[in-house]
């Protein structure tokens, strides 16, 4: 006699939720699943009707699950979003090339627009030209830094009002558990918020805070979703590495171990008189930045000098150094591109394309 689901009591349990040890069938897991990000959403006013929100859409089966679900639930509960996807190409041939193909078939099936912003564009060096440059040792540091600003700037080409990302709540326990390792009180305090605000007044999300990997895993599989999954070919950020070995092992003796370290980190605070950086613009490109030049500014020049180790361990004066030139034109240019995109915006009717990126006027002069 097969085991019936322990919540309708009526179809045969197929899956065993890590979350909670339930056996559920099917359905009811889909409900379970989506309703529970659902109400991460709601508890945390995540959104507001009209805003429009690029989902980071990776082709990795987080973001595609996000995507899926974000389009679900706007759906289902009218919360009157505009959905976007955004990539970003780092330039790793034989990686993203191929996981981009899966965003460009999730466009058509979702119904959403897609824009992609690569890091040749914005920086002028691909992943693959960087690892030519530095090596496999440290190539992550360049990749996330230039990422997280990649995300930023394409969310300007939309106008975007948010960006969501398919950070998980085992990535959220990883980091919380690396910066306590670490001792880095500042990223610690706001690792564990649900949304923060990134270049200037875009506010990003991760809906996915309390979900497990696994059931995301589980989900994609159930709802045959069309994904990406081959690891980075470079090397892996070694130290996030051993955070999830340790966490996995937690995992394994009590399950509950991932949303108890989330728990905790919420409940830490930073005592008032800690001294926390201060956040500023960078004087060369404009980004958020607690120093006077930012992070990814200091790694360009450092390739673009012969000398990449320059932004992993930069002197007082390098961070000193003063505006570059063609650094300023080229930000300064994407920064008007994205104003001008606005005021149309505000001027005019949306392009009248309904799967179109552009914002464009006319909706035919810039679309193809
Ligand atoms: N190239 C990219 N373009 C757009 N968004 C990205 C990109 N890479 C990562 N992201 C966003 O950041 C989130 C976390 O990425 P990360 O690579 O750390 O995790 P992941 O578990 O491999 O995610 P995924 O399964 O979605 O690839 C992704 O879910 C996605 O929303």
């Amino acid at each position: 006699m097969p085991r019936l689901c322990d919540i309708c009591n009526d179809a045969r349990a197929i899956v065993r939720r890590p979350k909670t040890a339930q056996s559920i069938c099917k359905e009811c897991f889909f409900h379970v699943f989506e309703t529970e990000v659902h109400n991460t959403i709601v508890d945390s006013n995540l959104f507001k009707p009209g805003d429009r929100v690029g989902i980071g859409a990776s082709g990795g089966k987080d973001s595609t699950v996000l995507a899926y679900v974000m389009k679900t639930l706007n759906d289902r509960y009218s919360y009157g979003l505009d959905l976007y996807l955004l990539s970003v190409d780092e330039g790793i041939s034989g990686y993203r090339d191929d996981s981009l193909e899966t965003v460009k078939r999730n466009k058509e099936q979702y119904g959403l627009p897609l824009l992609i912003v690569s890091y040749e564009q914005l920086y002028g060096w691909s992943m693959d030209s960087i690892v030519a440059a530095v090596g496999r040792k440290n190539n992550c540091t360049f990749c996330g830094v230039f990422r997280r600003q990649a995300l930023d700037r394409g969310a300007l080409m939309l106008d975007l009002d948010h960006i969501v990302t398919g950070h998980n709540a085992d990535d959220v326990a990883e980091t919380i558990l690396m910066n306590i390792f670490r001792g880095d009180i500042s990223r610690l305090g706001r690792c564990t918020e649900i949304a923060t605000t990134g270049e200037g007044y875009i506010v990003r999300s991760k809906p996915f805070k309390y979900a497990y990997e696994k059931e995301i895993v589980m989900y994609a599989y159930l709802r045959r979703l069309d994904y990406f999954s081959t690891e980075c070919t470079y090397s892996p950020n070694a130290y996030r590495g051993y955070a999830r070995e340790f966490l996995k092992k937690l995992e394994r003796v009590r399950p509950s171990a991932i949303l108890d370290i989330i728990h905790s980190g919420e409940a830490m605070h930073v005592a008032k008189d800690v001294q926390l950086p201060s956040l500023d613009r960078c004087q060369r490109c404009g980004y958020i930045s607690s120093n006077s030049i930012c992070k990814a500014c200091v790694l360009l020049e450092g390739l673009e000098r012969g000398i990449p180790k320059l932004g992993i361990s930069r002197t007082k004066q390098d961070v000193e150094a003063g505006p570059r030139e063609s650094d300023l034109v080229h930000f300064e240019k994407l920064r008007q591109d994205a104003l001008e995109m606005r005021k149309t915006r505000q001027n005019s009717a949306a392009c009248p394309q309904s799967a179109c990126a552009c914002r464009s006027e006319s909706g035919t002069e810039n679309c193809s």
